[in-house]
């Protein structure tokens, strides 16, 4: 990741990335007394005040939701207390967790049972009775709303009537870059561009790629618009049919698509990029055919062994690579790493790629060793992220270390430390005095980092 970040150093995207959240600056939103005290009172007062305008600000970094006070009460418990419905329901917008004890053992439904507060204890009810308990994180680039349809994948009749349908959408990419549409004035910057099979019928041949990429099951002929991927090498025929559109340099690029989108995008750049890669047959050499809707290539050589049998050359790659979050033997700090080329002041979890054999926790192990000096025992599974860089599928992860003496891997690292709680939270709110910070939230590092932020609220580190 960090070798391409530093490669796109100078394009704007980076800067919009990076730039510090304001939550937390001196900058008064309630009065020059507000603006001077410390953050977190800030935080706590506007729940206990029910302060919406102030509490919607500061929770704009939403890694402060389970903040504790002194007496381990979290905002959503002050908010209770004093029954600030529309406090309430922010918190609980937010995903904070309502699980929560104070010191004294209660939760938030118990203070507001306590206090009767009966709006409180009526909102905080019906969140956990409609919380699904499968509710998981999802990473950036996993919100690919497309229906992959496989079993239409070998349809042949299907496939060619879809692509020349009027309510069929395409999204070209040129050198694997995609052709998008700026928003300047959106929280998303770029939007992809759509193409109808008239727009871009002039440019399906045999020689461009194009694969099926699905059916868009939020689109108004909800069932039925499927969509395509398709590449078109010459960028000036694509300016002819949509003159407002530009190519997006997909890293960091697409981080500014909207979720949905990025996820269409990891899908149509890993096939497109692997069709590209992989046109030669690798276990005969000879030249190899697209099929089934770009999802498969099969070797022109009828003899080849490829040809008998499954075999997995024939399909699309995806390398899994493990990325993880080490904690300390006492449970208090967390070993964040500088890669050679990460952009000045950032630090993020160690990473590495799988090898053949191995499980995940294994490569957890192994990789922490080789890049840290550190010993890990236990590994738990976190969350995953598809990475279509080209391909890989980040497995990300909570690793317990056993020992703490770092031998950093000079070839790989720059630098390797561990860190506190608290400078955890500076560097994940852009707050750190050093101006050290970690990687945006679009990426896995920073979605594990956060969750073990919030999952130590209560206990002094
Ligand atoms: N989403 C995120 O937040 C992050 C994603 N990453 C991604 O994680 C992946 C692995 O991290 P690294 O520290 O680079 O791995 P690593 O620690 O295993 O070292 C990279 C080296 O592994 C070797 N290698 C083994 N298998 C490879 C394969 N299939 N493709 C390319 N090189 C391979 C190469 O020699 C390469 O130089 C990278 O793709 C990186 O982009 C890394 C950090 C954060
Ligand atoms: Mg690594
Ligand atoms: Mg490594
Ligand atoms: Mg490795
Ligand atoms: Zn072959």
């Amino acid at each position: 990741m960090l070798t391409l970040l530093s490669q796109y150093r100078h394009l704007k995207h980076v800067k919009y990335l990076y730039r510090p959240l304001s939550v937390m600056s001196s900058e008064s939103r309630t009065g020059p007394d507000d603006a001077k005290k410390p953050f977190t009172d800030r935080f706590f007062d506007s729940a206990a005040n029910g302060n919406i305008e102030e509490l919607t600000h500061l929770l704009k970094a939403t890694v402060i939701v389970d903040e504790r006070n002194d007496n381990g009460w979290t905002g959503l418990m002050l908010a209770s207390r004093y029954g600030h419905a529309n406090a309430i329901k922010i918190f609980l917008e937010k995903g904070c967790d309502v699980n929560l004890v104070n010191k004294t053992g209660q939760t938030a439904l118990d203070i507001a049972q306590f206090w009767d507060q009966s709006e409180a204890t009526s909102l905080i009810m019906d969140y956990v009775k409609h919380d699904n308990p499968d509710k998981q994180l999802r990473n950036f680039f996993s919100y690919n709303p497309l229906l992959r349809c496989a079993e239409k994948r070998k349809d042949t009749n299907w496939l060619e009537n879809k692509m020349r349908e009027d309510s069929t959408k395409y999204i070209a990419f040129c050198e694997l870059q995609p052709y998008v549409l700026s928003l300047p004035d959106n929280k998303w910057k770029y939007q992809i561009i759509r193409f109808c099979y008239s727009d871009i019928q002039s440019c399906i041949n045999d020689k461009h790629l194009v694969v099926f990429l699905g059916i868009n099951k939020n689109g108004d002929e909800t069932e039925e618009q499927a969509v395509f991927a398709i590449d078109v090498p010459d960028e000036k025929k694509l300016k002819t049919i949509n003159p407002d559109g530009t190519l997006l340099q997909p890293f960091p690029g697409s981080m500014m698509l909207e979720p949905s989108e990025a996820g269409i995008l990891a899908e149509a750049r890993t096939m497109l990029d692997w069709l590209d890669r992989y046109k030669f047959c690798a276990t005969c050499g000879s030249s190899t055919s697209v099929t089934e809707g770009g999802h498969k290539r099969v070797c022109d050589n009828k003899e080849c062994k490829t040809n008998k049998g499954i075999h997995n050359t024939c399909y699309p790659r995806t390398d899994p690579s493990v990325i993880m979050l080490v904690i300390s033997p006492d449970g208090k700090r967390c070993l964040l790493g500088r890669g050679k080329r990460f952009p000045p002041k950032m630090y993020s979890c160690l990473a590495g790629f799988m090898e053949p054999g191995e499980t995940i926790e294994d490569t957890c192990r192994r990789e922490v060793h080789e890049e840290s000096g550190i010993e890990v025992g236990r590994v738990d599974y976190h969350s995953s992220q598809p990475w279509p860089f080209p391909a890989s599928l980040m497995l990300g992860c909570l690793a317990y270390a056993k020992t703490e003496h770092l031998k950093v891997d000079e070839d790989e690292l720059e630098d390797a430390r561990w860190f506190r709680r608290p400078e955890l939270v500076q560097m994940l709110t852009r707050q750190h005095p050093e101006g050290l910070f970690v990687p945006p939230e679009q990426a896995i590092a920073h979605q594990i980092i956060k969750s073990w932020v919030r999952k130590t609220t209560n206990s002094n580190l």
